[in-house]
């Protein structure tokens, strides 16, 4: 359904070129939905734009292909995709907390998206989806009449995921969709979101700096870091048996209640990101790094039924 081939974006600021996303492939098969995990800065969000076409316009696509439900993304007019974009493929921003307007009410909003890509339905048909909407994302009917600072984050949360459901889409994107959530909310959500996914057969991206929120939701796992895969296996392969260091570090860093287990940070932070990095990018924060790591740059691998990119791969930390 997804097929991401060799992507490469950058970032154009002043006399600056930033690497935000570097040679990345992976798929997302029909049913089944990718978790992109990597800490602030890794391209998450860069990855996911290109995806559905909404770039600012100091992006770059450099190289690349991106395969969509059969569109050849990168190609398409501008034109054709406004037709397809929200209808048969959507996305629930990082900031979409603020995505409504705090002068109408959100009914008045939901409705006037919904006319707005299906002109032909009647005010009666239009209420009868948006309350079919709501009942999907457990809210009560009295959201329609509310104005957004009326509702709390989860409901506006909840809003926003009805609002990406609106048109009846076959892929969707979560970018951080429960982020800025307290954790009890951020529980519900996650297992509301399991249940629509099932429910209305979607297939997707998750995309989170939360290895935890990824691994509820997803059956496979991409890493990245500094802009590269670094890691691509089953959801189980990279909780229980991950082989690039940097996601050892990640999983070592997800809090352990039962087992009471310290919480590990990765000392050190990302790369600057305007440079050429001719060696593999998380080599100064790599314990076991050597110094071909600081020469060559890690092609893409595969060990184990898995893609990983590490000069040492397999070495635990
Ligand atoms: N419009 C822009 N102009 C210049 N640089 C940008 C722009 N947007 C993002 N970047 C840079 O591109 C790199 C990747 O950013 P991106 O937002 O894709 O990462 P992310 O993993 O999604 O992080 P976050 O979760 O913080 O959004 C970062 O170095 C970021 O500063």
């Amino acid at each position: 359904m997804l097929n991401v081939q060799d992507l490469t974006v950058h970032y154009k600021i002043s006399k600056k070129v930033i690497h935000a996303v570097e040679n990345v492939s992976f798929k997302v098969e029909d049913g089944e939905f990718v978790g992109i995990v990597g800490e602030s800065g890794s391209g998450k969000s860069t990855l996911a734009h290109t995806i559905i076409r909404l770039l600012p316009i100091n992006a770059i696509v450099v190289d690349g292909r991106i395969e969509l439900l059969g569109y050849d993304v990168l190609s398409l007019g501008e034109e054709d995709m406004r037709k397809i974009r929200w209808k048969e493929f959507s996305m629930v921003f990082q900031k979409s907390l603020n995505a409504l307007s705090p002068v109408h009410k959100v009914g008045n909003q939901l409705a006037d998206a919904m006319k707005a890509h299906n002109p032909n339905l009647t005010e009666e048909e239009i209420i009868d989806r948006l309350k079919q909407l709501l009942r999907m994302v457990n809210l009560p009917e009295r959201v329609l009449k509310a104005y957004p600072h009326q509702l709390s984050g989860g409901m506006m949360q909840r809003i926003m995921i009805a609002l990406a459901l609106l048109n009846h889409p076959k892929f969707i994107i979560f970018d951080e969709a429960t982020t800025a959530l307290d954790v009890v909310t951020q529980g519900q959500i996650i297992e509301e979101i399991k249940s629509l996914v099932k429910s209305l057969s979607l297939t997707g991206l998750v995309i989170s700096h939360d290895l935890g929120v990824v691994s509820e939701l997803c059956d496979e796992i991409v890493v990245m870091y500094a802009g590269r895969l670094v890691e691509h296996g089953t959801t189980e392969q990279i909780l229980q048996q991950p082989l690039h260091p940097y996601t050892q570090g990640l999983v070592r860093s997800l809090p352990d209640f039962a087992r009471e287990r310290r919480l590990f940070g990765i000392p050190g932070n990302l790369p600057d990101l305007s440079e050429s990095i001719h060696r593999c990018v998380f080599a100064p924060r790599c314990p076991i790094a050597n110094e071909e790591c600081f020469t060559t740059v890690p092609s893409t691998e595969e060990v184990d039924g898995r893609r990983v990119a590490c000069l040492k791969v397999g070495a635990r930390v």
